[in-house]
């Protein structure tokens, strides 16, 4: 029976739900898929850095961050001392869960190099490297036979990365429409039902699905993100960040939505992106009063859509989670999965 070392850099809301899974769903894991996980290290800026070859006690740490205690107290340090843990740790993944950076991807952008260079595999959650450093990473990654997945970026659990570049070959992708950031879909679906903008993020917050600065959600900053790593993973379009236009939700007011609701029509903000008859891809996001017949419109909460257009079968829906612990956390599992059975190919195949 394979057991994979794990490190855990960052402990918020998606790590810690990943380290509950552990023992909840670590026997189903054994039986039905034939792995087993162990956490080797944990850092976090709250609480410094924690380093333990034959596995860290899950129910002791699970209940720390509530006070002031740090790892020092359990016989780590203070410091989250990400690269020599990184580095020098036992564990053969490394699931990068910090803050997104969508100015540079930093310092997670670093997380992910230190984790490769030294043969570990990543499996991240974080937007901002995979957005921003997404090609250069993923070559890094093959050159030292080791893998890079990244299925929580979009749309968290609801896998639409690595189905549509597995069940999509043979068809052509024109391009995608959705609903790509469950807190934006959240605070808007709220403000139709009559709360005001501040108090709807708050519940927002609270319920695990806004950023760290939730401005990055109602902004688009998020969704501008996400439509560019779609945009570069699956219709090869080699955009930067500035190349996607973004406006977020901000700009959308109570007046807005109770004028779109006498109209028949409920804003949404919509990520896109399309080839156009040159090759090119033009991509944005934007607040749009949809109709409401239109797919996208009966979407709520922090339900995601992603509507791909492809040639022969015309618009494929993915509907499912955009957010929450729970459903992002599973999607690290599904990565250190699809890693699973990669290395298990490879050996039947030797
Ligand atoms: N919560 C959600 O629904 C989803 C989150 N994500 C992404 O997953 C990542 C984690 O999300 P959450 O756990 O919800 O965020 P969170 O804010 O609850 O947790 C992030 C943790 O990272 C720690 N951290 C920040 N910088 C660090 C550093 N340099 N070294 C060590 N620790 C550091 C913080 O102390 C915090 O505990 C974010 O990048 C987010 O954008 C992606 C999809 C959905
Ligand atoms: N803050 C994001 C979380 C997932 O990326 C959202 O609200 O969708």
């Amino acid at each position: 029976m394979t057991t994979y070392d794990i490190a855990l850099i960052g402990f918020g809301g998606v790590n810690r739900t990943l380290a509950e899974l552990i023992p909840t769903r670590g026997e189903a894991l054994r039986s039905e898929l034939g792995f087993g996980l162990r956490v080797v290290a944990i850092t976090d800026l709250r609480l410094g850095s924690l380093v333990q070859p034959e596995g860290i006690d899950l129910p002791v740490v699970l209940n720390l961050g509530q006070g002031s205690e740090t790892f020092a107290e359990y016989g780590g340090s203070a410091d989250t001392n990400n690269e020599s843990v990184i580095r020098n740790c036992t564990a053969n993944i490394i699931c990068e869960a910090t803050f997104t950076n969508p100015e540079d991807g930093e310092p997670a952008v670093s997380h992910v190099r230190w984790a490769l260079e030294s043969g570990k595999s990543v499996c991240t959650t974080n937007k901002g490297p995979v957005a921003l450093r997404g090609a250069e990473l993923t070559s890094l990654a093959a050159r030292n036979g080791v893998h890079f997945e990244f299925e929580g970026a979009v749309m968290s659990g609801t896998p639409v990365i690595r189905l549509a570049k597995k069940m999509f070959a043979g068809l052509k992708l024109n391009g995608f429409e959705g609903i790509l950031n469950g807190t934006s879909n959240y605070v808007l679906g709220r403000m139709e039902a009559g709360l005001d903008f501040e108090a709807a993020i708050s519940e927002a917050q609270a319920l695990g699905y806004a950023e760290a600065n939730p401005a990055a959600d109602i902004e688009g900053y998020d969704v501008q993100l996400k439509v560019l790593i779609l945009a570069n993973e699956l219709l090869d379009a080699g955009l930067e960040l500035k190349d996607v236009q973004r406006q977020g939700i901000s700009t959308v007011t109570p007046e807005d939505i109770r004028t779109g609701a006498l109209e028949g029509r409920r804003w949404k903000l919509v990520g896109s992106a399309r080839r156009n008859p040159d090759g090119s891809v033009t991509a944005g996001v934007s607040p749009v009063a949809l109709p409401l017949d239109h797919g996208l419109a009966g979407i709520s909460g922090a339900t995601n859509a992603l509507s791909f257009d492809t040639d022969l079968l015309g618009p494929v829906t993915v509907s499912g989670p955009g957010a929450g612990r729970v459903e992002t956390a599973y999607a690290l599992l599904s990565d250190i999965i699809t890693m699973h059975a990669a290395s298990t190919e490879v050996s039947a195949n030797a």
